[in-house]
């Protein structure tokens, strides 16, 4: 994190829900200029710890600031520099597209030209369409443009990418990328690992109301101590028993022709310099990078939705 203060500070937060505990005692702060992620499994509390934020809900017990601000206290000032992505069908469907985005900048006293935006969103042909007849990526490119017409400081997009298909998934992760470099802190809840771990600069896994583990997507991969897997072909025979024997590595197999070494750490590198060592030649070599699957399997105990589907 950089050394300005957070723009965001969670402060063990709890909520609940009649007799359900959706949120334990969370507590994080999202520095400026960060994309930050949540990730969980479904009914972990994501969606209440933003709505918090948001100032949309109302916490039992902890402390929020965004901006300096209290999310309930100082909810209209809190709307004008939060933008918020409008979740399925909160549009009228006759709205057009044109229309939704100059009804949106007027409810803020800065803003984008909306004009701009549909350019910058590839939005401009669709800019007579009504709502019900966008596809998929364009009602989600929409949703974006929406919370950003109000020149937000702090985007809040939830389930992103839900319902695209790779292509317009990749599209949708430039643009973000885009929205950070124009210095706009994003905090993302997302269910694809995938995602998560290509545009977040840290990610939250937060799991049964509690904030199970915070880092990056490297150092949460590090951090469960996943198994990594080099595969290579030698082009002579070595010294299984040296190999097996570097701190690195916790299993040396052979399947279908090929060793197959797991272990942690640099295991790539290990294994390279004692075949180098032995003076034998790799060939074929490849690493099966663990990756925030495998993190979130260790932190929860399930694995995520396949594809980020809802369960
Ligand atoms: N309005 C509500 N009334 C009662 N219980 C609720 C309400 N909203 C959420 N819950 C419960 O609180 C818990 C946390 O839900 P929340 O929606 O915050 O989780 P989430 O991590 O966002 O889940 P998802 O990934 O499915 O969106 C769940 O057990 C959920 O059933």
């Amino acid at each position: 994190m950089s050394g300005t203060s957070p723009v965001i500070e969670v402060d063990e937060l709890c909520k609940s829900y009649g007799g359900t505990v959706a949120v334990d005692e969370v507590s994080f702060a999202v520095a400026r200029g960060e994309i930050f992620g949540m990730i969980g499994p479904n009914g972990a509390g994501k969606t209440t710890t933003v709505e918090c934020v948001e100032g949309i809900r109302k916490p039992d017990a902890g402390r929020i600031s965004v901006l300096g601000l209290h999310p309930l206290r100082d909810r209209a000032r809190l709307r004008q520099v939060l933008g918020v992505q409008l979740q399925h069908g909160m549009l009228p469907d006759r709205l057009r597209v044109g229309e939704a985005l100059t009804l949106y900048r007027s409810f803020y006293r800065d803003g984008v030209e909306p004009e701009r935006l549909l350019a910058e969103l590839g939005l401009t042909a669709s800019r007579n369409t009504a709502f019900a007849d966008l596809s998929g990526g364009q009602a989600q490119r929409l949703s974006i443009a929406l919370a950003l017409v109000g020149k937000p400081r702090i985007a809040v997009l939830d389930e992103l990418t839900t319902g695209l298909d790779p292509q317009a998934r990749r599209d949708t992760w430039e643009l973000v990328e885009q929205v950070r470099e124009s210095g706009v802190t994003v905090l993302l809840i997302t269910h694809f690992m995938e995602e998560a771990e290509r545009l977040c600069d840290r990610v939250a896994i937060i799991d049964r109301g509690r904030l199970a583990a915070l880092d990056t997507p490297d150092g949460l991969i590090a951090r469960a101590g996943v198994q990594q897997r080099v595969r290579f072909r030698a082009t002579g025979p070595f010294d299984r028993a040296r190999l097996a024997g570097l701190a690195e590595v916790s299993g040396v197999t052979t399947q279908r022709g090929e060793a197959v070494v797991t272990g942690t750490g640099d295991l790539a590198h290990a294994v390279n310099a004692e075949l180098v060592r032995q003076g034998v030649v790799a060939t074929e070599i490849r690493l099966d990078r663990a990756t925030l699957d495998d993190a979130f399997l260790a932190v929860t105990g399930r694995r995520p939705a396949p594809d980020g589907e809802r369960e």
